[in-house]
């Protein structure tokens, strides 16, 4: 059951539980990791309201399709007693046993059974023979789980979570090591993404056949397979250190759903490597369709706007959907996926992380630059400065390509990179028409002055001081003025 299928009495019980002392503020804060400034603004929308803060939090934080179980976990962890007896009828009863345990020695009830939910508070719990402060329950299902939280795994000014790489490797064992299909289990009730078997995986590409091939990244190879009657991509992850943290992180993006972002179908963590199951795009990658690697025909201009305003849009959503931006980091052609009307989705959110927030702060400072070279600005590559115009600066570029096709990197040019050249070319004046894709140039396909149009965005996105850059809001709303024959019928 999601969040927001609560029954309005369970519902209106929790609000009051939680309401009181302001607990929901620990739950949103600390367990679902909302930023302060988030937190606020739930406070405040709820007072503008006249409802209930614990309601708005339910309503922000159930946009995100999280699951009761869910919350009855991040519950336990609060040890909110009153709280969790309040959720029994409506989650599962393999989750009941956490309740179960609380008259045992390893949790003290921090909110003893009382009308108003007041209690004393027991701030930390010892499980005999063990160094952890956890209970041995939560352990095993944070191992087993791994909760998608809004911000968990993209909290990253400090990029160390190596935590997340252990968890999933972990996550079908039991504390002696040996396979349990009960935490299997949890992790397919908890989750609303299916697990799926490792066996299953390789049956559905033919036994990880070099002709379904699709392509190969830096996080693994892709494979094209047909699962459940469905055409899908298996990503098997490479079994590299650190590497499976994109599993996770995927995981949790895929709580945001939308037309420009690649769905997530499924995922699989019992084999050999772990393996992310997507909807197959028939079109292919834009890179492919740029280079003209596939056997399609060269994008026409509407194809190519079509991409653009949806790539905008997709970057838009995720610039602006929370409080914090949430930064994709890796925008390029290769992650631009097609579908078989030329729809894009922005695939590869490996290196996605949670942008800064509040009006004050304009980026994070992180310690280590992900992404690839010619995509990134400068005040990324030398000063590890992350914030939304990162993306910009990389759809730019993307915006060139899709312009000329020319190469992101070419040591035959005076001028290295592309970014570096195109504002090269502004500087003398050269008219863009004369660099349109020379698959399209001269052709009844061609249309100049939406090239320039193009590479005139791209060379805005790629200023070299990220304030003067557009937001994708004005992107957007610049790609959406544009007119040119037959636009109706692509956008
Ligand atoms: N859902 C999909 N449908 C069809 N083809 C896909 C899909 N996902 C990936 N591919 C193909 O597989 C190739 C490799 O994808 P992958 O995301 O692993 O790597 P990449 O984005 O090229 O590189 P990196 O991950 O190192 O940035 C893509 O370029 C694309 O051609």
């Amino acid at each position: 059951m999601y969040i927001y299928e609560l029954p309005f009495e369970i519902n209106k019980e929790l609000c009051r539980l939680l309401d009181n002392d302001d607990d929901w503020k620990e739950l949103a804060g600390v367990h679902m990791k909302y930023s302060a400034f988030d937190v606020n603004e739930i406070e405040q929308v709820a007072k503008r309201q006249g409802s209930s803060p614990t309601n708005q939090l339910f309503t922000v934080w159930g946009q995100l399709n999280h699951r009761v179980e869910e919350l009855f976990i991040l519950l336990y962890r609060m040890k909110h007693i009153p709280a969790l007896r309040c959720l029994v009828p409506v989650v599962d009863s393999r989750f009941h046993r956490l309740l179960q345990k609380q008259d045992s020695k390893c949790l003290k009830e921090k909110h003893p059974l009382s009308s108003d939910g007041n209690a004393n508070r027991q701030k930390t719990l010892k499980v005999e023979g063990s160094d952890s402060s956890l209970p041995l329950p939560v352990m095993l299902i944070e191992k087993a789980i791994q909760l998608p939280t809004p911000s968990k795994a993209y909290d990253d000014d400090q990029p160390t979570d190596e935590s997340y790489t252990d968890s999933t490797k972990n996550s079908t064992s039991t504390l002696d090591g040996k396979p349990n299909a009960l935490d299997d289990e949890f992790l397919k009730s908890v989750s609303a993404i299916p697990l799926l078997s490792y066996e299953d995986l390789r049956e559905a590409t033919n036994n990880w056949s070099d002709s379904n091939l699709l392509g190969k990244g830096g996080f693994g190879k892709v494979y094209k397979g047909e699962w459940k009657l469905l055409p899908v991509a298996v990503k098997k992850l490479l079994d590299n250190d650190g590497k499976n943290k994109e599993l996770i992180r995927e995981m949790c993006l895929n709580q945001y759903r939308h037309d420009n972002i690649l769905p997530l179908y499924g995922y699989s963590l019992g084999g050999p490597e772990a393996c992310l199951v997507y909807q197959f795009m028939a079109g292919g990658s834009l890179e492919q369709r740029l280079r003209c690697k596939s056997f399609h025909p060269p994008l026409t201009w509407c194809q190519r706007y079509r991409i653009a305003h949806g790539v905008a849009r997709g970057l838009l959503f995720l610039h602006t959907m929370a409080g914090t931006p949430l930064i994709h980091g890796d925008i390029k052609p290769a992650n631009i996926l097609l579908d078989q009307c030329t729809m894009p989705k922005i695939g590869d959110f490996g290196l996605a992380r949670k942008g800064p927030y509040g009006e004050e702060r304009t980026h994070l400072k992180v310690s280590r630059v992900h992404g690839t070279r010619p995509y990134l600005p400068d005040e990324y590559l030398r000063t590890r400065c992350l914030s939304p115009a990162v993306d910009v600066f990389s759809y730019g570029i993307v915006m060139v390509e899709m312009a000329t096709a020319l190469p992101v990197i070419d040591k035959g040019r005076p001028v290295l990179l592309l970014s570096d050249f195109i504002h090269q070319l502004a500087r003398e004046r050269v008219d863009f028409a004369t660099e349109e894709d020379k698959n399209i140039r001269g052709s009844q396909n061609s249309n100049p002055q939406l090239c320039r149009e193009f590479v005139n965005i791209g060379l805005h996105c790629t200023k070299y001081l990220r304030h003067e850059r557009p937001t994708m809001l004005e992107v957007y709303k610049r790609l959406d003025a544009m007119n040119f024959p037959g636009k109706e019928i692509f956008k």
